[in-house]
């Protein structure tokens, strides 16, 4: 782990930042929307305005808050009674943020996003438009996931992996996760009270793994979830904070490189826009699992994944769909873009690139590579 000092030095110099905040700190740990709360973050995002940074703000909190509208003491587990908490809580939360932002007269928007909004790249950079003209009109784009109406298969799941998503499409320059802890421990804090805080600490550490455990009744996904988002944010040169959000003028103070919360920082390159949203897919179609060549090549040259390097095909996928690459010991090793459908991509299996044409009647014989390099991303 690096100087401390150094690393939050380059926080002072953040222009656009993705601030998410957790249900539990939303709602007051489940009794009702915390509209002081929410009112000294606002202050406190319009204070990073004048200092001309762009803020961002991912806000959970629907389900729970509707849940109190409903009277219901246990968050439910059908999705259509998820959905129905969700659509009556969204509507106050959004009411909250908007009343605080406007005693500052300062305009805030509600853009609800689904799983789909960002894994076509049409939809993706139609997203990033959108938010784009939000924020150039000094609109505060309020995010959350369209709970509504997402379904298992469509759903992100957690609003910190969101969080991630909107760092890497908006290009920001950090992501701060705020909750109801001072950051992330040694162990959960919960459960172990001898727990130390982590400040700083690459975010693709493995070690960090076994620290990160679940989350409260209210949350959705605990540390798990927020040390993948800081991985994820990562891959587009994005830091991430986790903090308290309890913690006064918390996001002013991270920004000056006052040491509170963990700091997880990018160890690589930022990514390539295109791959970047290739990384930030989560629904992979199917699986393709790679000899000890092809996992060599993909992993020390940068090469393209070709027919001739791959053992078994999993999953019915089509042509342009996300796959998963994985070793044969089932260990995954990138995620890319298929060139082919399933059925043609079992003709071709084990095939060398002269050959592939014979094998499909040149039906589809403009591609030599399953998965071209610039669409593949280690993981
Ligand atoms: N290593 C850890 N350090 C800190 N908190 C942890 C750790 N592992 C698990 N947690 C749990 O994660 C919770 C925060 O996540 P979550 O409940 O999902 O909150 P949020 O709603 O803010 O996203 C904490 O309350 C804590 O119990
Ligand atoms: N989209 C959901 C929040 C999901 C979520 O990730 O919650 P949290 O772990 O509290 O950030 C909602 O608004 O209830």
């Amino acid at each position: 782990m690096t100087s401390p000092r150094k690393e939050r030095q380059a926080l002072r110099d953040v222009k656009r930042v993705v601030v998410k905040i957790g249900s539990s700190l939303l709602t007051n740990d489940g009794r009702g929307l915390d509209g002081r709360a929410i009112g000294s973050w606002v202050d406190q995002l319009v204070g990073l305005l004048a200092r001309g940074i762009e803020p961002i703000v991912v806000s959970s909190g629907a389900v729970a808050e509707g849940m109190v509208r409903l009277g219901w003491h246990e968050r439910p587990t059908e999705l259509h009674e998820l959905q129905a908490a969700a659509s009556v809580g969204q509507s106050g939360l959004v009411q909250c943020w908007e009343s605080h932002f406007s005693r500052h007269g300062i305009r805030s928007a509600q853009v609800l996003l689904t799983h789909d909004d960002l894994s076509s790249r049409r939809r993706y950079l139609n997203a990033r438009n959108s938010l784009h003209t939000l924020t150039d009109m000094g609109v505060i784009p309020i995010i959350n996931e369209n709970d509504a109406i997402s379904t298992k298969e469509i759903k992100l799941g957690d609003n910190d992996t969101l969080g991630a998503l909107v760092a890497n499409l908006m290009d920001a320059d950090a992501l701060i996760l705020l909750t109801d802890q001072t950051g992330l421990y040694d162990a959960d804090p919960r459960k172990n009270p001898h727990a130390k805080l982590i400040e700083e600490a690459l975010a693709d550490d493995e070690r960090l793994d076994a620290v990160a455990g679940g989350g409260g009744k209210l949350g959705t996904g605990g540390m798990a979830t927020k040390l993948n988002a800081a991985r994820l944010a990562a891959r587009s040169g994005a830091m991430t904070i986790i903090a308290s959000g309890r913690e006064k003028d918390i996001i002013p103070r991270l920004l000056e490189g006052e040491r509170l919360g963990t700091l997880l920082k990018p160890a690589d390159e930022p990514l390539k826009a295109r791959k970047r949203w290739i990384v930030g897919q989560m629904q992979s179609r199917g699986t393709v699992v790679l000899d000890d060549g092809a996992v060599r090549h993909l992993c020390d040259n940068g090469a393209s994944l070709l027919p001739v390097g791959v053992k078994a095909l999993r999953g019915r996928f089509r042509k342009g769909d996300l796959v998963t690459c994985v070793d044969q010991q089932g260990r995954r090793i990138a995620k890319g873009l298929i060139n082919f459908d399933r059925n043609e991509a079992e003709r071709i299996l084990g095939v060398s690139t002269d050959h592939i044409k014979e094998c499909i009647n040149g039906e589809v014989a403009h591609h030599g590579e399953l998965i071209h390099r610039d669409d593949l991303v280690l993981i």
